[in-house]
C-alpha cells in the first residue's frame, strides 16, 4: 500500500447527514445486507469497499431508495437524512433522488444535447423560472463538474457523442444541477481511462465541500486517494467503519486485513 497516498484530513467535526440503522435488505428469499449501522458524515468522501457480491452497491441504492425499482428487493431497518426518515410513506421518492443523486458505473448521459441532459433535473422539479436561470444551472454544474471548458462551444451537440470520461462528467453535471445534498457513485471510473479516472478523482475531492459524497470502488487505491472514511462490507455485513487512514494501515477486524492485503477478494 506504499503507494497510495492516505489523505489525513480531519473530518471528526463533521456531523452525520446520513444515519442508518438496522438495515436489513432482501432479494426474495436472499439476505444480502444484514444489520447495517452506519453515519455518513456531511463534507466527507466515504467509500464503500468489499469484494464483489458483499453489499456495497445494494447499501448504495437503499440510501436514495433506488432499491424501490427492483421488485423482489425488500428493505428493513431504518434511514434517516438530516434526521428525517427517507422510508416514510410520505417521501415522494423522485424528490429523494433529486436531494441524493446517484452516479452510476456507465456514463448514460440521456439522447439528448449536453445542455438538455444538465437542464432536465432542474426543469422537471421546477427549479428554474427563467431560461437565464436554467442557463446559469447548466454553465454552473458542467463548471462544477469540471466540463465547461470543453463543451461551452457545443452545447447543444449529443451527451452521447463525448468521449467516455466525458460522458461520466455530463452525468455528474447532470446529478448535481439539482443542488443534491449527497452524491452516490457506484463504481464511476470503471469504465474511465486513467487520465478521465484523475479528473473525476479530483472532481469529487472538489465536490466534497458542497455534497457529501459516497463512492462504491472496487479500487483500494482509489479508495484511499479519495476518501476520509471508509466501510469494509463482507459477505452482507458492514464489517468496519473508519477513518480511511486506519482503515488501511490499522485495520481492526482479521477479515478487513485480509482484504486490504490482497488474501480475500
Ligand atoms: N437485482 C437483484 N436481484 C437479486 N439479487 C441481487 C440483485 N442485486 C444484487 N443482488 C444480490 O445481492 C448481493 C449483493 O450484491 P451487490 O451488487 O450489492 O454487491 P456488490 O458488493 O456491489 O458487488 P460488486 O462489487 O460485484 O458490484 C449479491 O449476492 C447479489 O447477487
Amino acid at each position: 500500500m506504499n503507494d497510495m497516498r492516505i489523505l489525513e484530513r480531519d473530518v471528526s467535526a463533521n456531523t452525520a447527514k446520513i444515519t442508518a440503522r438496522g438495515v436489513q435488505v432482501y432479494y426474495g428469499e436472499s439476505h444480502a445486507l444484514k444489520d447495517v449501522d452506519v453515519d455518513i458524515l456531511s463534507g466527507t468522501v466515504t467509500a464503500f469497499i468489499g469484494p464483489s457480491g458483499c453489499g456495497k452497491s445494494t447499501f448504495l441504492r437503499c440510501l436514495n431508495r433506488m432499491n424501490d425499482t427492483i421488485a423482489i428487493c425488500k428493505v428493513k431497518g431504518e434511514i434517516r437524512l438530516d434526521g428525517a426518515d427517507i422510508y416514510d410513506k410520505r417521501v415522494d421518492p423522485v424528490v429523494l433522488r433529486a436531494k441524493v443523486g446517484m452516479v452510476f458505473q456507465k456514463p448514460n448521459p440521456f439522447p439528448k444535447s449536453i445542455y438538455d441532459n444538465v437542464a432536465y433535473g432542474p426543469k422537471i422539479h421546477g427549479l428554474t423560472r427563467s431560461k437565464t436561470d436554467l442557463d446559469e444551472i447548466v454553465e454552473s454544474s458542467l463548471r462544477k463538474a469540471a466540463l465547461w471548458n470543453e463543451v461551452k462551444d457545443r452545447l447543444h451537440a449529443p451527451g452521447t457523442g463525448l468521449s467516455g470520461g466525458q460522458q461520466q462528467r455530463l452525468c455528474i453535471a447532470r446529478a448535481i444541477a439539482t443542488s443534491p445534498e449527497v452524491l452516490l457513485m457506484d463504481e464511476p471510473c470503471s469504465a474511465l481511462d486513467p487520465i478521465a479516472t484523475a479528473q473525476v478523482e479530483e472532481l469529487i475531492d472538489e465536490l466534497r465541500s458542497q455534497f457529501s459524497v459516497v463512492i462504491v470502488t472496487h479500487s483500494m487505491q482509489q479508495a484511499a486517494r479519495v476518501s476520509q472514511r471508509t466501510a469494509f462490507f463482507h459477505m452482507g455485513h458492514l464489517v468496519e467503519y473508519g477513518e480511511t487512514g486506519q482503515i488501511f494501515t490499522n485495520p481492526k477486524d482479521p477479515r478487513t486485513e485480509s482484504y486490504i492485503t490482497g488474501r480475500i477478494g
